[in-house]
């Protein structure tokens, strides 16, 4: 199966407070941005990647993807309001019949990883990187008091990327338009509709830059994974 990736940055950054979006924060010496897509350039599954941008970051962005020498972006478009919004507009520009989405914000994905999903997904239609749960995590009444605590043993942590094929997410990403059904990830469309998504299990690293201390946390992952690839 073939496979391209759309990568969403087409995000505000509200959480992070940061002068400008996540995706052009500099991270050991190189935007955010140029340490995720680095990754699936140097992924022989991917053929193709679409970036989705903010609205008026095009040219911005295109400066990096030039300075950097990505030759599998084939396209830079503009994204939605919404994060399901943006994977939708990269998936109909996508032309592969297997689909990767993954955030821009999630700079320490591995080549490794994605491969890993693109071949769950081949066998099992549909996969997502995660990780378990560390702490014990409880579920609110809305007003600030615990009503339940879901069995540990079962959660993951979803990170990204996630891989479809295409044209079976497309259809349900329609379906929850069409039914008024919020998605703050992919597998859930697909989930809705009683299809299986694998579990892929990722490292904690591949963690999403969305609050300010998530910026020197992967400082220090990336300078730890550049230590141990050094010759010794
Ligand atoms: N309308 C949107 C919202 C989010 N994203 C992307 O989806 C990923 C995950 O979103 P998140 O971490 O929430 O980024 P922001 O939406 O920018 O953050 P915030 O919610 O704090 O504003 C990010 O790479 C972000 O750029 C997107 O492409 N389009
Ligand atoms: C897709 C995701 O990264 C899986 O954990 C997450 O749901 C994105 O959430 P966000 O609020 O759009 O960052």
């Amino acid at each position: 199966m073939n496979w391209g990736a759309v990568v969403v940055a087409a995000g505000r950054g509200t959480r992070m407070g940061a002068g400008e979006n996540k995706p052009y924060l500099m991270l050991a010496g190189r935007t955010v941005l140029a340490h995720t897509l680095e990754a699936f350039e140097r992924c022989a599954a991917v053929t193709s990647i679409i970036l989705v941008v903010t609205p008026g970051e095009q040219k911005k962005a295109a400066e990096i993807i030039g300075h950097e020498g990505f030759g599998k972006v084939s396209l830079i478009i503009p994204g939605g309001a919404e994060r399901q919004d943006s994977v939708y507009a990269g998936l109909a520009a996508l032309d592969t019949e297997g689909a990767l989405v993954h955030d821009a914000a999630r700079p320490l994905v591995t080549s490794k990883q994605i491969t890993a999903c693109c071949r769950a997904a081949e066998e099992h239609g549909a996969s997502a990187l995660a990780v378990p749960v560390k702490d014990t995590i409880k579920v609110s009444d809305g007003n600030g008091f615990i009503v339940a605590t879901p069995e540990r043993r079962t959660l993951w942590s979803v990170q990204t990327p996630q891989a479809f094929l295409r044209l079976e997410l497309m259809q349900a990403h329609r379906q929850a338009q069409e039914e008024g059904a919020s998605a703050t990830d992919d597998a859930m469309l697909l989930e809705r509709l009683g299809r299986k998504v694998a579990i892929v299990e990722g490292d904690y690293a591949n963690l999403k830059i969305t609050t300010p201390e998530d910026l020197p946390i992967a400082e220090l992952l990336l300078a730890r994974r550049l230590g141990e690839e050094q010759p010794k």
